[in-house]
């Protein structure tokens, strides 16, 4: 275990002085608060990072992080975070569908534009990963093509949270954040902080940064219509000594008669298996509902693990929610993360939008004086529109696939077997897709045109399928497949890219 793993003593969690104006103030220790912290402590601001619960937490999120994650990490110099948690390097996918099998390897490095080093960020070589006992630097550093890599969530926090609580300019707090403080401009102005033995206190910076993540309760500072939808559920389980099918590759199990199952190694021991429930209500009989509807598409490697994990019925559900991203408007106010802008977990892009997102953010207002804050205002405004193209790719895909591999109607169904398809022909059928899940192609218009292809393949199997007399029955099924392409594709861009 490298250093960053050694936990930070827990006497100094409740100190934090309120006399002073910081100049950020953080709301949350997850996965984006650590790397806001450390980025402006180390462009020389004073920020206070305040989390609830700085112990390890025990979740089933953020655990597979997708190339364009890591890449993000790099240019926030805090990649060494992946390093010394027995993290499993993640080289691409495997995509099953009724039993056969696809497999995408992620981009080549020479395809993707060079890494960004953020200036005052990156310095000592905190941009390369280090030599631990699962992860090899040659491997990251010297491979031709793009790593992900998946972990046990609570550790890799950790790291992230040691990391920026090494930096001399951050002070972290222990308390619950109840209430964003306000002047009588409506301008946000800090925190009021509930701490263990201080009860409530208030806490000034020029700037307040909402990482509070997936429930979060202050996203709606930036209006109260800013709220979640949820359509659906993962159920998790711990699968343990699982024999996956393809080492190092994250599982895609599809099929016309049931729900995607994702399946991926996060630990020597432990696989991370997430079942997809079509609604946000689940059965009351989880262990009846995983026993009729999931375990007989299980493949027959993971069925020994599978079926004691079952048998155990430890199971971890999770809504899946959807919340397209609104401007940063407030004076004194940055929501970010899951906080700002959700999608569903099926592509594992959540980690990858936010960390690219405060690449952005250090790079429009990193350099700024925060005590100007019409000037931050107008970045942030900016940044809302410069963070689109790659958001909206890795955002619209996960919706657009969740609807076609959770296929409930013909047609959908028709689109998830065409999709299969689609990879299955190689080349760039499945190289530019898996830049897109992989965070690497920040294009929407090229999403759009894959989409569609994706969507025209599959009228044209139909047409195939029917040959030459069914050809009346194939036009008005190609006409229905393409309407239902459209319905599941069209909205979630413009809402994206409009919003
Ligand atoms: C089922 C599921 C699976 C997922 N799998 C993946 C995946 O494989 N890959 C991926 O990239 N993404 C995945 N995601 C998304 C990913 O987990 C999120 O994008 C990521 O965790 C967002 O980070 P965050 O810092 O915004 O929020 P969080 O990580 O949720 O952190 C928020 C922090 O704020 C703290 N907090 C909250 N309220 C307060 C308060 N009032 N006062 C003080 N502290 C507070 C919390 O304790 C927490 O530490 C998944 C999501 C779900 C739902």
């Amino acid at each position: 275990m490298n250093s960053h793993t050694v936990d930070m003593p827990t006497t100094t969690l409740t100190n934090a002085d309120n006399k002073i104006t910081y100049d950020a103030i953080i709301v949350g220790a997850g996965v984006i608060g650590p790397c806001i912290a450390a980025g402006l402590a180390r462009k020389g601001k004073k920020v206070l990072i305040v989390e609830r619960e700085w112990a390890q937490p025990d979740r089933i999120v953020g655990e597979l992080m997708q190339p364009g994650g890591v890449r993000a990490l790099r240019s926030l110099g805090m990649v060494q975070s992946i390093n010394g948690i027995g993290a499993i390097p993640v080289t691409g996918y495997s995509v099953f569908y009724d039993g056969q099998e696809v497999d995408i390897t992620y981009p080549y490095k020479a395809d993707c534009a060079r890494v960004e080093k953020v200036k005052d960020l990156v310095k000592d070589g905190n941009d390369k990963v280090l030599d631990d006992e699962t992860i090899h630097t040659s491997e990251y550093e010297d491979d031709e093509r793009e790593r992900g890599v998946a972990f046990v969530h609570g550790r890799f926090l950790n790291n992230l949270r040691n990391i920026a609580r090494h930096e001399p300019n951050v002070t972290a707090l222990q308390g619950d954040v109840i209430q964003i403080l306000k002047n009588d401009k409506q301008e946000v102005i800090g925190a009021k902080v509930d701490i263990d033995g201080r009860g409530k206190v208030d806490f000034h910076a020029h700037l307040t940064f909402v990482c509070d993540g997936i429930f979060s309760h202050f996203r709606s500072e930036l209006s109260p219509e800013h709220v979640p939808s949820i359509g659906s559920s993962f159920v998790g389980m711990s699968l343990f000594d699982a024999d996956v099918p393809a080492k190092n590759h994250g599982h895609v199990i599809l099929g016309h008669n049931h729900m995607p199952i994702l399946v991926y190694q996060i630990s020597a021991e432990e696989t991370r298996i997430l079942c997809a429930y079509n609604s946000g209500k689940l059965p009351k009989d989880l262990k009846g509902w995983m026993t009729k509807d999931v375990q007989p598409f299980i493949p027959k490697s993971l069925r020994p693990s599978f079926d004691a994990a079952l048998a155990q019925g430890k199971f971890k559900p999770m809504a899946n929610k959807y919340l397209p991203a609104r401007a940063n408007d407030v004076t004194g106010l940055c929501v970010i993360g899951d906080a700002l802008n959700m999608r569903h977990p099926l592509t594992g892009g959540g980690m990858t939008v936010g960390l690219q997102d405060v690449v952005l953010l250090m790079d429009k207002i990193g350099d700024l004086d925060f005590s100007d804050r019409e000037t931050v205002l107008d970045e942030l405004l900016d940044y809302h529109f410069e963070r689109k193209p790659f958001d909206s790719v890795i955002n619209v895909l996960s919706i657009a696939l969740y609807s076609l591999f959770a296929a409930d109607t013909k047609n959908l169904k028709e689109l998830q077997k065409g999709c299969f398809k689609y990879f299955q022909r190689g080349g760039d059928c499945v190289n530019v897709p898996v830049a897109f899940l992989a965070g690497l192609k920040p294009s929407p218009f090229q999403l759009t045109r894959v989409f569609f292809a994706v969507a025209f393949y599959t009228i044209y199997l139909k047409f195939e399928e029917r040959g030459f007399l069914g050809l009346p029955m194939a036009l008005l099924e190609g006409l229905m497949i393409l309407i239902t392409a459209v319905r599941v594709f069209t909205p979630f861009l413009l809402g994206e890219l409009i919003g």
